[in-house]
């Protein structure tokens, strides 16, 4: 007699992220996934290099994704989990919290290169496995008028490092050297070569 045709279910991919850049970006890899609301504490440690730093971050934000799910879920699941920080002389600038912060940061980047470091993790009930992406973002140096503007269009808010590369902030940006999708929150390269070797054959 034949054994019985036993059909698994293909796995369901969850992005553990309210970025609504990270929701587009991976809409491009993944016809259909879910949206998880996860909140992780974004703190660096005093010893903890800018990379580890980020790597971490994205790690516990797909950590914490799949353990929102319950354990029927869970079974079938890939949960994504990204973190994008700007970097300059060993300083990591995360979302500025208000007009003070944003234009401090667009001050600092003014005529300067500055690193953009996104890491996205891919974690299952057995397996996880992370990659990360770091550009280097050159900026034209902006007057005290523009930043002003910009910062007053609201466009740095929920934006590591106070600029949008996707927005106006491209016409900020001298020189990009790296991935675009990274500095705008997930590396599609990366995501995509994940994805594969968890059998997600992407778009
Ligand atoms: C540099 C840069 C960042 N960003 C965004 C991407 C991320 O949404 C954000 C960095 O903050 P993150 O803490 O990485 O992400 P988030 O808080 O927006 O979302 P979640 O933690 O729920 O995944 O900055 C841009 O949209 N464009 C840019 O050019």
């Amino acid at each position: 007699m034949l054994a019985p045709d036993i059909k698994r279910e293909p796995p369901m991919l969850y992005l553990a992220s309210q970025s609504p850049r990270r929701r587009d970006l991976l809409g491009q890899l993944a016809a259909t996934f879910s949206v998880l609301d996860v909140d992780v504490t974004e703190q660096r440690a005093i010893d903890e290099s800018p990379k580890d730093y980020v790597h971490r971050v994205a790690h516990d934000k797909a950590r914490a994704g799949l353990a929102s799910l319950d354990a029927n879920q869970r079974t079938d699941a890939i949960v994504l989990g990204a973190d994008t920080e700007v970097v300059l002389d060993g300083d990591v600038f995360g979302k500025p919290r208000d007009v003070a912060d944003a234009t401090a940061m667009l001050h600092r980047l003014s005529g300067r290169t500055h690193e953009v470091i996104s890491a996205v993790w891919l974690v299952c009930a057995d397996r996880e496995l992370g990659d990360v992406c770091v550009s280097r973002v050159r900026f034209a140096k902006l007057d005290e008028a523009s930043i002003a503007a910009y910062v007053a269009s609201g466009e740095p808010f929920g934006k590591a490092g106070a600029y949008a590369i996707q927005g106006r902030g491209a016409t900020l940006i001298e020189h990009l050297e790296g991935s675009y999708s990274g500095v705008m929150g997930l590396p599609l390269f990366e995501t995509a070569r994940l994805l594969r070797n968890f059998g997600i054959v992407p778009l």
